[in-house]
């Protein structure tokens, strides 16, 4: 069965960017959240960066206008009833994930395959609260998802071959590549990526260096496009935290031990970017 409608749940930074590329590529596109101002907020960054993409003359005003026109707000889970795939892009955590995948098990068609883009819980744990886990699989995205050219697909233990192909395919369409990874904490991206961050935040705590500091050792001895600290603010300290955690609980190696500076900025609300202080203030 071909996937042409997708509702995407959750108009964050993921979500709005995994429903504009969607919309570009010519599928009919849901965008869910509970909350209409969410929505409206994704919608306006979604207009803004087609925007800038006719500036550049990377795409045509009709192309904006089409892409637009495929894109419907929807608060009501039950529209999901109608879609070929679902990409859940909610908060990185496991409650509010298998609540969400219980009731889209109850509403959509048979047929419909259950996405997540979490960043490291378990594909398996999430497919099993389905009746259909053959058909639930992981399609994590990188942010921000309209410039990175990364989708890593993971297969939970049940995911079928129909299912992997048919994403795979997705992937592709979207003009992205897809690697194909097994369920395992943090996949591959954040099984490396997150410990280096960790450990930057660690040297700041420890007192080695600076944030700016330990931003230019990366930036330019690494050659990285942004600094640890600075990626971290970007991607949001609570999902840095929660991954950092999933990987603590999940490997039980201390190795994996969560700063406790990156635990503070979190309980006193410094999620990064998206707050407006964290490492930096923005
Ligand atoms: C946590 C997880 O589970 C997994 C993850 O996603 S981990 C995070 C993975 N992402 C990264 O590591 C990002 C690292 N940073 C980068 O690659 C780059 O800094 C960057 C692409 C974000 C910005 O690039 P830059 O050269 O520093 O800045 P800039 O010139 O302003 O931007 C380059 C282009 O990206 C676009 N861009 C930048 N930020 C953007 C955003 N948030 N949304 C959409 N487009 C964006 C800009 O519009 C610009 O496009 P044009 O060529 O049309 O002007
Ligand atoms: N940030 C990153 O760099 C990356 C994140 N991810 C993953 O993507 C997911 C989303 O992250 P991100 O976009 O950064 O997070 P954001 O906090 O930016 O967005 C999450 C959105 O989902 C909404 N939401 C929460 N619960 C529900 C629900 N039950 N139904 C509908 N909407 C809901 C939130 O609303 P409200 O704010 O009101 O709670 C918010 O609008 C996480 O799993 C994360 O790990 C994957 C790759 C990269």
């Amino acid at each position: 069965m071909a996937i042409k409608k997708v509702m995407v749940i959750g108009a964050g930074q993921m979500g709005s960017g995994i429903a504009q590329v969607c919309a570009q590529a010519g599928f009919d596109v849901l965008l869910h959240d509970m909350k209409e101002a969410a929505l409206d907020k994704g919608i306006s960054t979604i207009e803004k960066l087609l925007t800038r993409a006719v500036e550049k003359d990377r795409i045509s005003e009709a192309d904006k206008t089409s892409t637009l026109d495929r894109l419907t707000k929807s608060t009501n889970l039950e529209d999901a009833k109608s879609c070929d795939l679902v990409i859940e892009a909610v908060v990185e955590n496991m409650d509010v994930k298998t609540k969400v995948f219980q009731q889209l098990d109850e509403i959509t068609p048979k047929h419909a395959i259950l996405a997540s883009n979490t960043s490291s819980l378990p594909i398996t744990e999430i497919a099993a609260v389905t009746n259909r886990p053959d058909q639930v699989i992981g399609m994590h995205f990188m942010n921000p998802v309209p410039v990175m050219k990364l989708v890593e697909i993971i297969r939970g233990l049940q995911t079928s071959d129909a299912t992997y192909q048919a994403i795979e395919k997705m992937t592709n369409d979207l003009n992205k590549t897809p690697v194909e990874v097994n369920d395992f904490p943090g996949f591959v991206s954040n099984r490396i990526l997150m410990p280096m961050i960790n450990e930057a935040i660690y040297t700041v705590y420890e007192g080695v260096a600076s944030p700016e500091d330990v931003d230019t050792v990366m930036k330019l001895g690494m050659n990285h496009p942004m600094g640890p600290l600075t990626l971290a603010d970007f991607i949001g300290l609570d999902t840095c935290l929660y991954i950092m955690e999933v990987l603590y609980e999940g490997f039980g190696d201390s190795k994996y031990r969560p700063c406790p500076l990156l635990r503070k900025y979190v309980k006193a609300g410094w999620l990064g970017k998206k707050t407006g202080r964290g490492f930096y203030q923005y």
